[in-house]
């Protein structure tokens, strides 16, 4: 007996010992930071808040409580100063994301999303710059239409008879967008949904984010036990990574191919090759072709194919599952407030007289109560709701928020859904769905409005994310009248998150009737 007792002893010696430090000793706890004891003497607070899938409400909760710099862990700080926002990811931040992002690792590699040494991302992001400008999607308006009237022929077939879960409509589409934007190939996943099939690539891309979540904080020990439950769907749900770079690898191969081709070309006749390339050239280059071209600035290293299968497979994710979700929400909004659909038909119906055109991208870019809408959807319903989490470098020099000296080696973050809903810079009417207020925009609503990040880690998509929410929108509502279905409440579309948010119900249904006036 005693045996045991006295290891268990030791145990909770140690773990009384670290506490006192934690809570009096460490030097944030010098500082006086304010914040729950709780969560100051261990990281169990912030797991449990993880593993509950509500860590940006139990966040927003202490900064609501205890005001704008919170200490929430051992050695973690989440804070709401514009201020210090700049100088923690601003552009020229020095400031490194913190190991929390490798849990997204895709197939074992780093991407632009994971990196945590700034000239690594750096490297990366020029590796693919420029792909997703406003000038280079305008290139891919042809096959976004293909798809979205796909979809609407779909809606308009099924005369609003039933109710479709959007979440998995619109990821269908945007998965498809995806292959098609980012590399150039149709993998007619929109098609499978219209003729109701199952795409295992487009469940891997929802459970992705979800799976890595709950194998990151499984016992790492037992991580093992996971792999060997005899559950169809759960190892399904486990080895999404390996779905999702199955499909990467494919659309490589595919790439590499015609690179090769394409320079095999080149040197057997200089003449052919330049009018060949000249069509390509009309075409744009892929995401992945400009990765095959790209070398090293510094070394002239060029990427190895496992470091573009990565980064096309987190586009892949990235790319897809958040739109969606925020879409979903912006389709709750439109089926309960008519004068927002009346306003907004209003806009799009003058400026899109044929029903069966997409319409012009840079012309919806200007319509400015689409814009509104589309913004106050992504200030209410942030897609990366919680805490963005960057790591104070080893040699920072003496850096302050809130008049705290923060020491090098703690994690900061801020969290846009606490951002977006602050009464001094909203109103308040802050958690009101009301587009208008963007028509009175002030400098501090856009300082601290940034659903997609900011400075040099900001989303590499969100002229993507924009140009689909803007052609989604228009066509649903100038098409369809929306009615949610009983299922879909208030309650059910209650917001959780892995990283990514969705709603608890994972689901989002609704009936599509067409327009008849
Ligand atoms: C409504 C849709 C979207 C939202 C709200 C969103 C939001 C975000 C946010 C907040 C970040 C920064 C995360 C951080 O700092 O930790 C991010 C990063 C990223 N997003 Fe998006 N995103 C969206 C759509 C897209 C799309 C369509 C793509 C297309 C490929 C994309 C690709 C990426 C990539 C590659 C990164 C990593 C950027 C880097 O660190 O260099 N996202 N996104």
């Amino acid at each position: 007996m005693i045996l045991f007792l006295i290891p268990a002893l030791l145990l909770v010696a140690a773990f009384a010992v670290k506490a006192i430090y934690h809570l009096y000793l460490s030097p944030l706890a010098r500082q006086g930071i304010p914040g729950p004891w709780y969560a100051a003497v261990s990281d169990l607070w912030s797991t449990t808040q993880q593993l509950s899938l509500r860590q940006f409400r139990g966040v927003d909760a202490l900064l609501k409580k205890y005001g704008p710099v919170v200490r929430i862990g051992k050695n973690k700080v989440v804070f709401l100063d514009v201020q210090a926002l700049k100088t923690v990811y601003g552009v020229t931040a020095k400031f490194d994301k913190s190991d929390f992002y490798q849990r997204f690792l895709t197939n074992h590699n780093q991407h632009s999303f994971t990196f945590i040494d700034a000239k690594d991302h750096a490297n990366r992001k020029r590796s693919y710059a420029g792909h997703y400008s406003v000038t280079n999607l305008a290139r891919y308006a042809p096959k976004i239409e293909r798809v979205l009237l796909q979809m609407v022929d779909g809606l308009l077939k099924n005369g609003g008879k039933s109710t479709f879960d959007v979440m998995s409509l619109y990821r269908h589409l945007l998965v498809d967008n995806i292959f098609n934007v980012a590399f150039d190939t149709d993998v007619g996943i929109m098609e499978r949904w219209t003729r109701n099939e199952f795409s295992p690539l487009d469940q891997a891309v929802t459970d992705f984010p979800k799976a890595q979540t709950m194998i990151e904080l499984f016992p790492r020990p037992l991580t093992f036990l996971l792999f060997s439950i005899p559950h169809a769907r759960l190892q399904s749900f486990l080895r999404s990574d390996v779905i999702l770079c199955e499909a990467a690898t494919g659309i490589f191969k595919k790439a590499l191919a015609e690179f090769e081709s394409s320079k095999a070309i080149e040197s057997s006749d200089d003449e052919k090759a330049d009018s060949e390339n000249a069509g390509r050239e009309v075409d744009g280059k892929s995401l992945i072709r400009r990765m095959l071209e790209f070398k090293m600035p510094d070394t002239g290293r060029r990427m190895t194919d496992l470091e573009i299968i990565s980064e096309a497979q987190s586009h892949l994710i990235a790319g897809s599952e958040t739109t969606s979700t925020t879409m979903s929400y912006a389709t709750f909004e439109l089926s309960r407030r008519p004068d927002v659909v009346f306003r907004l038909r209003q806009e799009i119906d003058s400026a899109i007289p044929d029903l069966r055109t997409m319409g012009d991208l840079t012309m919806l870019q200007n319509l400015p109560y689409l814009n509104a809408v589309i913004k106050e959807v992504l200030r209410l319903y942030p897609a990366i709701p919680g805490p963005l989490l960057r790591s104070v470098p080893a040699h920072a020099p003496d850096f302050t928020i809130g008049g705290y000296h923060i020491p090098p080696g703690t994690t900061l973050a801020t969290q846009c859904t606490t951002l977006h809903r602050q009464k001094e810079v909203w109103g308040e009417d802050a958690d009101e769905f009301r587009p208008e207020r963007w028509f009175e925009e002030t400098e501090a609503m856009r300082t601290n409005f940034i659903p997609y990040g900011l400075g040099a880690r900001m989303c590499s998509g969100w002229n993507l994310a924009n140009v689909m929410l803007r052609v989604l929108l228009s066509t649903l509502t100038r098409n369809f009248d929306i009615i949610a279905a009983p299922e879909t409440t208030q309650s059910s579309l209650y917001v959780l998150e892995s990283f990514a948010s969705f709603p608890l119900a994972l689901q989002a249904k609704f009936r599509f009737i067409p327009r008849t006036e």
